[in-house]
């Protein structure tokens, strides 16, 4: 199990994770959205050890993971910036990942460097974008870390790419459950690997449930547009779209049986929304002290 209590990380001024609690438990795959400086990278550098909390704790089994060498081998943080020499070789690179990490599977990294079509030989500074990410996804995958923590590691990678990184990280995933924590921006393309979401908002928890619970509070409404209207007047509508006289409409909240029920009679079809959807409902305009559009969760 993995405690955070009142975690808050603070650069000066800014606050960047702001009194922040939350569990997670072992063996799930875990999604972390939020807007562009909303304290993804902080909240998983401090869970990383990478960086010490300004207040608050963190324990990884019980411990405090910072400046804990031993527990730190069993986390495997990938970002941006790799944290490898930048004149070292991809071999090597490798090399030394093998010597750290006690769960490293030199055969699988092997496997997973061919599959990114990556050439060991090259110098980390030579590989492009896309190549680096691809090379970060293999450092956090083969390292098969108890807590594995992949923060935006796609970019630059092409589709082909992206599609091979989502299948690996599920097939070995399901061979070898540990907790994964994905923080992405591309959420429609990811959400269908993560069986929890966790949104944080100005270094703040706005949600963290199940995917599927997640999911169900909105839920899409579709057929003739007098019917939708009608069904639809009074609740939170997120959009929606008319062709001729056929109209649908996403809305916000759950339905009850009864509602359910009423929306079948009407001849409306009912379907659920994505991820991303809501994601972006619940987190535009909420300038910091703003909670109205957050309170629906609470
Ligand atoms: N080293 C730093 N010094 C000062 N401020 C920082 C530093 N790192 C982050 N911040 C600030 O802390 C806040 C949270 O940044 P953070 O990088 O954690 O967000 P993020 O959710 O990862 O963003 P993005 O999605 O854009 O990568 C931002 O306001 C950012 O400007």
């Amino acid at each position: 199990m993995i405690s955070l209590r009142n975690l808050t990380v603070r650069y000066g001024d800014t606050i960047a994770v702001d009194n922040l609690s939350l569990d997670l438990e072992p063996g799930k795959i875990y999604g972390l959205l939020g807007r562009n400086g909303s304290g993804k990278t902080s909240l998983l550098s401090v869970l990383a050890a990478y960086r010490k909390a300004s207040s608050g704790t963190v324990a990884v089994g019980g411990t405090d993971p910072f400046e804990n060498a031993e527990l730190m081998r069993d986390i495997a943080f990938v970002r941006d910036s790799l944290d490898v020499g930048e004149q070292d070789r991809i071999s090597g690179v490798l090399a030394l990942a093998a010597r750290l990490r006690p769960t490293w599977d030199t055969a699988y990294a092997e496997r997973l460097i061919d599959v990114f079509e990556l050439d060991r030989r090259k110098r980390v500074q030579a590989l492009s974008r896309g190549q680096r990410s691809s090379l970060g996804v293999v450092l956090g995958l083969a390292a098969r870390a108890p807590l594995t923590i992949l923060d935006e590691v796609y970019l630059g990678m092409d589709a082909g790419a992206r599609t091979t990184f989502y299948r690996e990280l599920l097939a070995d995933y399901l061979d070898h459950p540990r907790t994964i924590i994905l923080s992405t921006h591309l959420i429609e393309e990811v959400a269908g690997l993560f069986e929890q979401v966790i949104v944080i908002d100005h270094g703040r928890l706005l949600v963290h449930e199940d995917t599927d619970t997640f999911k169900s509070r909105g839920v899409s409404v579709t057929g003739p547009a007098a019917a939708v209207d009608a069904f639809t007047a009074g609740r939170t509508v997120l959009g929606g779209q008319s062709l001729g006289g056929v109209r649908q409409a996403t809305l916000y909240g759950e339905l009850d049986d009864d509602e359910t029920a009423r929306a079948k009679a009407a001849g409306l079809t009912l379907a659920p929304v994505g991820v991303q959807d809501l994601f972006v409902h619940l987190t535009s305009g909420t300038a910091a002290g703003d909670t109205s559009r957050t309170e629906a969760l609470r």
